[in-house]
Protein backbone atom coordinates (compact mmCIF):
# COMPACT_ATOMS: atom_id res chain seq x y z
CA UNK A 1 0.00 0.00 0.00
CA UNK A 2 1.33 3.71 -0.79
CA UNK A 3 2.29 5.72 2.35
CA UNK A 4 -1.04 8.11 0.88
CA UNK A 5 -3.19 5.30 1.25
CA UNK A 6 -1.66 3.83 4.67
CA UNK A 7 -2.44 7.77 5.52
CA UNK A 8 -6.16 8.17 4.07
CA UNK A 9 -7.05 4.65 6.03
CA UNK A 10 -5.96 6.13 9.22
CA UNK A 11 -7.44 9.44 9.03
CA UNK A 12 -10.85 7.58 7.86
CA UNK A 13 -11.17 6.07 11.35
CA UNK A 14 -10.81 9.30 12.79
CA UNK A 15 -13.75 11.06 11.03
CA UNK A 16 -17.32 11.25 12.88
CA UNK A 17 -20.53 11.22 11.05
CA UNK A 18 -23.53 12.84 12.01
CA UNK A 19 -26.77 11.69 10.38
CA UNK A 20 -29.36 15.11 9.49
CA UNK A 21 -27.06 17.98 10.33
CA UNK A 22 -27.33 20.41 9.57
CA UNK A 23 -30.51 19.65 7.77
CA UNK A 24 -32.93 16.44 6.49
CA UNK A 25 -31.25 13.87 4.55
CA UNK A 26 -27.52 15.33 4.60
CA UNK A 27 -25.22 12.93 6.36
CA UNK A 28 -22.27 15.04 7.87
CA UNK A 29 -18.79 14.63 7.85
CA UNK A 30 -16.99 15.90 11.15
CA UNK A 31 -13.17 16.06 10.24
CA UNK A 32 -12.47 18.35 13.31
CA UNK A 33 -11.03 15.26 14.73
CA UNK A 34 -8.21 15.01 12.60
CA UNK A 35 -6.82 18.52 14.07
CA UNK A 36 -7.28 17.36 17.70
CA UNK A 37 -4.52 15.03 17.10
CA UNK A 38 -0.93 16.71 16.00
CA UNK A 39 -0.18 13.05 14.69
CA UNK A 40 -3.13 13.21 12.56
CA UNK A 41 -2.95 16.85 11.63
CA UNK A 42 0.73 16.24 10.67
CA UNK A 43 -0.22 12.82 8.53
CA UNK A 44 -2.97 14.82 6.69
CA UNK A 45 -0.51 17.70 5.45
CA UNK A 46 2.45 14.62 4.68
CA UNK A 47 -0.46 13.18 2.54
CA UNK A 48 -1.17 16.14 -0.24
CA UNK A 49 2.06 17.33 0.02
CA UNK A 50 3.14 13.77 -1.17
CA UNK A 51 0.63 13.67 -3.78
CA UNK A 52 2.14 17.55 -4.53
CA UNK A 53 5.57 16.08 -5.05
CA UNK A 54 7.88 18.32 -6.69
CA UNK A 55 5.19 20.24 -8.68
CA UNK A 56 5.76 24.23 -7.40
CA UNK A 57 2.75 25.59 -6.05
CA UNK A 58 3.34 29.36 -5.71
CA UNK A 59 -0.05 29.68 -3.18
CA UNK A 60 -2.92 27.54 -1.55
CA UNK A 61 -5.92 29.44 -2.23
CA UNK A 62 -7.82 28.27 0.99
CA UNK A 63 -11.43 28.91 1.29
CA UNK A 64 -13.67 30.32 4.68
CA UNK A 65 -13.97 28.26 7.05
CA UNK A 66 -12.44 24.84 6.71
CA UNK A 67 -10.77 24.77 4.20
CA UNK A 68 -8.68 27.24 6.91
CA UNK A 69 -8.00 24.83 9.27
CA UNK A 70 -5.08 22.84 7.12
CA UNK A 71 -4.66 25.40 3.95
CA UNK A 72 -1.85 27.81 5.41
CA UNK A 73 -0.19 24.20 7.14
CA UNK A 74 -0.07 23.13 3.62
CA UNK A 75 0.76 26.39 2.38
CA UNK A 76 3.96 26.28 4.75
CA UNK A 77 4.54 22.46 3.76
CA UNK A 78 4.74 23.42 0.17
CA UNK A 79 6.87 26.67 0.59
CA UNK A 80 3.91 28.54 -0.65
CA UNK A 81 1.76 31.46 0.06
CA UNK A 82 -1.56 31.30 1.33
CA UNK A 83 -4.71 33.17 -0.04
CA UNK A 84 -7.74 33.15 2.00
CA UNK A 85 -11.01 33.14 0.05
CA UNK A 86 -13.89 34.73 2.47
CA UNK A 87 -17.75 34.68 3.29
CA UNK A 88 -18.52 38.02 1.66
CA UNK A 89 -18.15 41.95 3.76
CA UNK A 90 -15.39 40.28 5.64
CA UNK A 91 -12.03 41.30 3.62
CA UNK A 92 -10.82 44.80 3.63
CA UNK A 93 -10.12 47.05 -0.08
CA UNK A 94 -11.24 45.91 -3.29
CA UNK A 95 -12.61 42.20 -3.57
CA UNK A 96 -14.12 39.90 -6.82
CA UNK A 97 -17.19 38.27 -5.86
CA UNK A 98 -18.25 35.39 -6.88
CA UNK A 99 -21.95 33.19 -6.02
CA UNK A 100 -22.63 29.69 -5.74
CA UNK A 101 -25.17 27.36 -4.46
CA UNK A 102 -23.99 24.64 -1.91
CA UNK A 103 -25.35 21.12 -0.86
CA UNK A 104 -27.74 23.18 1.69
CA UNK A 105 -28.28 27.05 0.60
CA UNK A 106 -26.37 29.46 -1.21
CA UNK A 107 -23.39 31.88 -0.43
CA UNK A 108 -20.97 34.18 -1.74
CA UNK A 109 -16.85 34.45 -1.96
CA UNK A 110 -14.27 36.90 -2.30
CA UNK A 111 -10.84 37.55 -2.49
CA UNK A 112 -8.83 40.75 -2.31
CA UNK A 113 -8.00 42.00 -5.95
CA UNK A 114 -4.33 41.75 -6.54
CA UNK A 115 -3.52 39.16 -4.13
CA UNK A 116 -2.61 36.56 -6.57
CA UNK A 117 0.10 37.53 -8.77
CA UNK A 118 -1.13 36.66 -12.81
CA UNK A 119 0.02 34.18 -13.83
CA UNK A 120 1.01 32.19 -10.57
CA UNK A 121 -0.04 28.10 -10.28
CA UNK A 122 -2.31 27.49 -7.24
CA UNK A 123 -4.47 24.71 -5.85
CA UNK A 124 -7.73 25.17 -4.27
CA UNK A 125 -8.07 23.30 -1.11
CA UNK A 126 -11.02 22.50 1.45
CA UNK A 127 -12.32 19.97 3.18
CA UNK A 128 -15.34 18.69 1.46
CA UNK A 129 -16.54 18.61 -1.94
CA UNK A 130 -20.58 18.23 -2.32
CA UNK A 131 -21.98 19.79 -5.15
CA UNK A 132 -18.70 21.77 -6.02
CA UNK A 133 -20.61 25.00 -6.15
CA UNK A 134 -18.01 26.68 -3.42
CA UNK A 135 -14.83 25.17 -5.19
CA UNK A 136 -16.42 26.66 -8.22
CA UNK A 137 -17.12 29.99 -7.34
CA UNK A 138 -13.32 29.87 -5.73
CA UNK A 139 -11.83 28.90 -9.23
CA UNK A 140 -13.39 31.57 -11.00
CA UNK A 141 -12.25 33.83 -8.37
CA UNK A 142 -8.67 32.48 -8.70
CA UNK A 143 -9.99 32.60 -12.75
CA UNK A 144 -10.62 36.18 -12.65
CA UNK A 145 -7.01 36.88 -11.19
CA UNK A 146 -5.59 35.62 -14.23
CA UNK A 147 -3.99 32.69 -12.32
CA UNK A 148 -3.09 28.93 -13.17
CA UNK A 149 -5.47 26.47 -11.43
CA UNK A 150 -3.20 23.47 -10.87
CA UNK A 151 -5.55 21.04 -9.26
CA UNK A 152 -8.39 20.93 -6.45
CA UNK A 153 -7.34 19.38 -3.51
CA UNK A 154 -10.24 18.07 -0.66
CA UNK A 155 -10.19 16.02 2.34
CA UNK A 156 -13.40 14.07 1.21
CA UNK A 157 -15.90 13.82 -2.23
CA UNK A 158 -19.72 13.22 -2.03
CA UNK A 159 -19.54 11.36 -4.84
CA UNK A 160 -23.15 10.97 -5.75
CA UNK A 161 -23.27 14.54 -6.13
CA UNK A 162 -20.84 15.00 -9.13
CA UNK A 163 -19.33 17.50 -7.99
CA UNK A 164 -16.09 17.27 -9.58
CA UNK A 165 -17.63 17.30 -12.98
CA UNK A 166 -18.06 20.72 -12.50
CA UNK A 167 -14.51 21.86 -11.99
CA UNK A 168 -12.60 21.29 -15.50
CA UNK A 169 -9.40 20.80 -13.49
CA UNK A 170 -7.46 17.78 -12.17
CA UNK A 171 -9.29 17.08 -8.55
CA UNK A 172 -7.60 15.17 -5.86
CA UNK A 173 -9.31 13.49 -2.55
CA UNK A 174 -7.68 12.06 0.24
CA UNK A 175 -10.32 9.82 1.34
CA UNK A 176 -13.13 7.97 -0.30
CA UNK A 177 -16.10 9.50 0.68
CA UNK A 178 -19.89 8.96 0.40
CA UNK A 179 -21.09 7.15 -2.67
CA UNK A 180 -24.92 7.35 -1.79
CA UNK A 181 -27.36 10.10 -0.38
CA UNK A 182 -28.50 9.25 3.48
CA UNK A 183 -31.32 6.87 2.85
CA UNK A 184 -30.94 6.68 -0.97
O1 LIG B 1 -19.40 21.55 -2.71
P1 LIG B 1 -20.38 22.41 -1.98
O2 LIG B 1 -21.79 22.00 -2.20
O3 LIG B 1 -20.17 23.86 -2.26
O4 LIG B 1 -20.18 22.18 -0.43
C1 LIG B 1 -18.93 22.06 0.19
C2 LIG B 1 -18.69 23.19 1.13
O5 LIG B 1 -19.68 23.18 2.18
C3 LIG B 1 -19.05 23.25 3.44
O6 LIG B 1 -18.79 24.58 3.81
P2 LIG B 1 -19.86 25.50 4.55
O7 LIG B 1 -20.02 26.74 3.72
O8 LIG B 1 -21.09 24.72 4.83
O9 LIG B 1 -19.28 25.88 5.94
P3 LIG B 1 -17.89 26.12 6.65
O10 LIG B 1 -17.84 27.59 6.89
O11 LIG B 1 -18.02 25.31 7.92
O12 LIG B 1 -16.74 25.65 5.83
C4 LIG B 1 -17.73 22.56 3.21
O13 LIG B 1 -16.76 22.99 4.19
C5 LIG B 1 -17.35 23.02 1.82
O14 LIG B 1 -16.69 24.28 1.86
N1 LIG C 1 -22.21 16.14 4.07
C1 LIG C 1 -21.36 17.10 4.45
N2 LIG C 1 -20.56 16.93 5.53
C2 LIG C 1 -19.73 17.89 5.92
N3 LIG C 1 -19.60 19.06 5.30
C3 LIG C 1 -20.37 19.27 4.22
N4 LIG C 1 -20.45 20.31 3.38
C4 LIG C 1 -21.37 20.03 2.45
N5 LIG C 1 -21.88 18.81 2.64
C5 LIG C 1 -21.27 18.31 3.75
MG1 LIG D 1 -16.61 25.12 3.83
Amino acid sequence: MSEIASIAKELKGALKQFPNFPSEGVLFEDFLPIFAQPESFQKLVKAFQLHIGETKVDYVVGLESRGFLFGPTLALALNAGFIPVRKPGKLPGPTICAEFQKEYGSDKFEIQQGVIPKGSKVVIVDDILATGGSAFAAGELVNKSEAEILEYLFVMELDFLHGRDKLGKPVFTLLSGQTEKLGA
